[in-house]
């Protein structure tokens, strides 16, 4: 049964290399393809399952013959011997259909719910790889319901399809067989409208897509807003913004409601036409057969256990056509989450690269470095997320090298550079034009891992991960001992602080919900990233949103984090500028000076301004 095509451009490795698409106008086959070697493992599973729906609907075939036997022997004749024969007969059928119903319908259930575990760790093991500027072109919320309604769209499709489809398909085949062998020519007579079934479906099948992408899009916009407004209350309560807020979801949620209205009217309204047609063809049936009794040529019995097959025809070919429907709906699914692994990440491993004997001695080099963002806002069509980007460059030839335990202090005026030269050492992109190098090796021709456990970033938003603050500083170093973790926060100046917490070092944290203070969370970033002690090291903007209180909080355990690692500090913030071994300066992307904090000074230039303008002539704490 291994027999699907496992080509597939799902997996975070194979969709590196697929050329991205565009995937809207993605077919049922085209989606049905890309998903279905997601149920490798299951497969054998998958055809236990079909099996038992053919039992089950064989056992349903069964009764109702049997029911015919019962009208035109016990009941015609009045006899209850007659009756007992029979009637065991069905009742075994009824229970043997019911277990393997149950089987079947259970273990689908579980294939299913495995596929939708398996196919959302993978889009978001894809969505981990992919770089920063993808994440500003989606809203949060959006991809928060790819993740969830969307996947679990996909299954419908792929496992809850298949095994629907495969019941429906055999009712239908054997109720039609069981009707051709009771009377052929009413049978021949009732399925001759069948396919008005299929064609009613075809008719709506546009439409149906076309409110399920509508309803989808407006389902992500309503979390974003939703996600959006909360992560901001504070700015909507200082502001007053909360009736603009409402507004916006009200516009939204408008939105999906009128999707949401059409996709079920159109449900409802092929529902009636159906019922419609079924009326149809009962009529004629019964119209027939009543011709047919005054002939003599049908009994009663015939006719009623043939009306019965009639009840049991219709649902499974009823559920044909709403199949189709479905599966059309959830085409929209696919569409989205196709979209989102046709995207790549910015930078890949090196095939084949191996880790480098030796430690890492911490010389970085940038030589005549390029690099322009991608267009975060790209034009409708050119969605490709490696496009090109047509902005300007964000760094321009740009060379310098730090050495083993030096400081290199990075500062310009705002939009210089500063945040991209941070964001080119650990790799979130690659440059342009030039290299950048550790230790004399291109970093793209280093393994990612290894590159990034060398490299520590302490990036300009405090970040906290969901967990204790145990866990939080550990994670610079898995397996870190107790001892350990706490001599990193002690250097870092976390640890009274921590120790004073009701649950100390237990205490959980979440992104946006911790009540510590920024400076606080700056020192348990310093604690973690002690603890990781990689040598070499990038600090964007380490102070930045820190009062002056509790900037120079941070000072001291800043010294003791950069002492003996090569540290590249971008700030504005120039109060540790005396300590560095070299300070540069950046402006419009260009590297416009460089050299020790005093000569800059003398220098009378950029440096010089900007240090005029800032607080910095204040002495560091020590
Ligand atoms: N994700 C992005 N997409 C597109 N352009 C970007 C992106 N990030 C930065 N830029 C642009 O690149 C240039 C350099 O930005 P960068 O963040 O490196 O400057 P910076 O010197 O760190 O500024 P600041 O001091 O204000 O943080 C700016 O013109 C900025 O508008």
């Amino acid at each position: 049964m291994e027999t699907g095509d496992d080509s597939t451009g799902i997996s975070p490795e194979t969709s590196a290399e697929t050329p991205a698409e565009a995937p809207r106008g993605t077919t049922a086959r085209h989606a049905f393809r890309a998903f279905w070697p997601l149920t490798r493992g299951d497969r054998r599973w998958l055809v236990f399952i079909c099996l038992c729906v053919v039992a089950a609907a064989l056992a349903e075939t069964g009764s109702v013959l049997l029911f015919g036997e019962l009208t035109d022997n016990a009941l015609r004749d009045g006899s209850v011997s007659a009756f007992w024969g029979p009637a065991g007969q069905w009742l075994a059928m009824a229970v043997f259909g019911a277990v393997v119903g149950y089987v079947g319908n259970s273990a689908a259930v579980w294939v299913a719910e495995r596929f939708v575990l398996r196919l959302r760790a993978r889009v978001f093991a894809h969505v981990q790889t992919l770089p920063p500027h993808f994440f500003q072109r989606h809203r949060q919320g959006d991809l928060v319901t790819r993740l969830t309604g969307d996947v679990e769209a996909i299954e419908q499709m792929v496992v809850s399809g298949v095994v629907q489809t495969v019941s429906a398909l055999f009712s239908t085949v054997f109720f039609f067989g069981a009707a051709l062998v009771l009377r052929w020519d009413l049978a021949l007579a009732t399925f001759v409208l069948a396919p008005l079934f299929w064609l009613t479906a075809r008719q709506f099948a546009d439409r149906v897509r076309t409110a399920a992408r509508q309803e989808r899009v407006a389902d992500g916009a309503i979390t974003s807003v939703v996600e959006e407004s909360l992560g901001n209350v504070v700015l909507t309560q200082a502001y007053n913004r909360r009736h603009a807020e409402e507004r916006r979801l009200r516009t939204e949620a408008r939105a999906w409601m009128r999707a949401s209205v059409r996709g079920n009217r159109l449900s409802e309204l092929y529902e009636q036409l159906v019922r419609v047609m079924e009326t149809v063809c009962v009529l004629t049936v019964i119209g027939l057969g009543a011709w047919e009794i005054s002939e003599g040529r049908m009994t009663l019995g015939q006719l009623l256990s043939f009306a019965a097959f009639l009840g049991y025809l219709f649902p499974p070919v009823r559920q044909l056509g709403q199949l189709g429907l479905t599966v059309t709906a959830a085409t929209a699914g696919a569409e989205r989450l196709l979209e989102i692994l046709a995207a790549r990440p910015a930078v890949t491993d090196p095939p084949g690269a191996a880790r480098p004997a030796g430690e890492v001695r911490g010389v970085v080099e940038f030589e005549r470095v390029g690099f322009r963002h991608p267009d975060p806002n790209p034009a409708p069509g050119a969605e490709a997320e490696t496009g090109p980007a047509p902005v300007r460059p964000a760094l321009h030839d740009v060379s310098f090298t730090a050495r083993p335990g030096e400081l290199v202090l990075i500062t310009g005026p705002s939009g210089a550079g500063k945040s991209t030269v941070a964001k080119l050492l650990p790799r979130f992109y690659d440059p342009g034009a030039g290299s950048v190098r550790l230790d004399g090796t291109a970093l793209d021709a280093l393994p990612l891992e290894y590159l990034r456990e060398r490299v520590t970033l302490l990036p300009q938003e405090t970040l906290v991960l969901h967990g204790t603050l145990r866990e939080n500083i550990a994670c610079g170093r898995p397996g870190a001992t107790g001892d350990e973790i706490v001599r990193a926060a002690r250097a870092a100046a976390a640890h009274d602080f921590i120790d004073a917490l009701p649950d100390g070092y237990d205490t959980h944290v979440a992104p946006g919900t911790t009540r510590l203070s920024g400076g606080q969370l700056q020192r348990v970033a310093i604690a973690r990233a002690l603890l990781r002690d990689a040598p070499v090291l990038v600090l964007d903007e380490p102070t930045a949103g820190l009062d002056a209180f509790a900037a120079r909080q941070v000072v001291a355990p800043l010294r003791r984090l950069m002492s003996g690692r090569t540290t590249l500090l971008v700030t504005h913030d120039l109060r540790l500028a005396p300590d560095a071994d070299r300070v540069l300066v950046l402006d419009h992307g260009r590297l416009v000076e460089s050299g020790r904090h005093e000569e800059l000074l003398a220098r009378g230039g950029t440096y010089a301004r900007l240090y005029g303008e800032g607080d910095a002539r204040r002495p560091a704490a020590r």
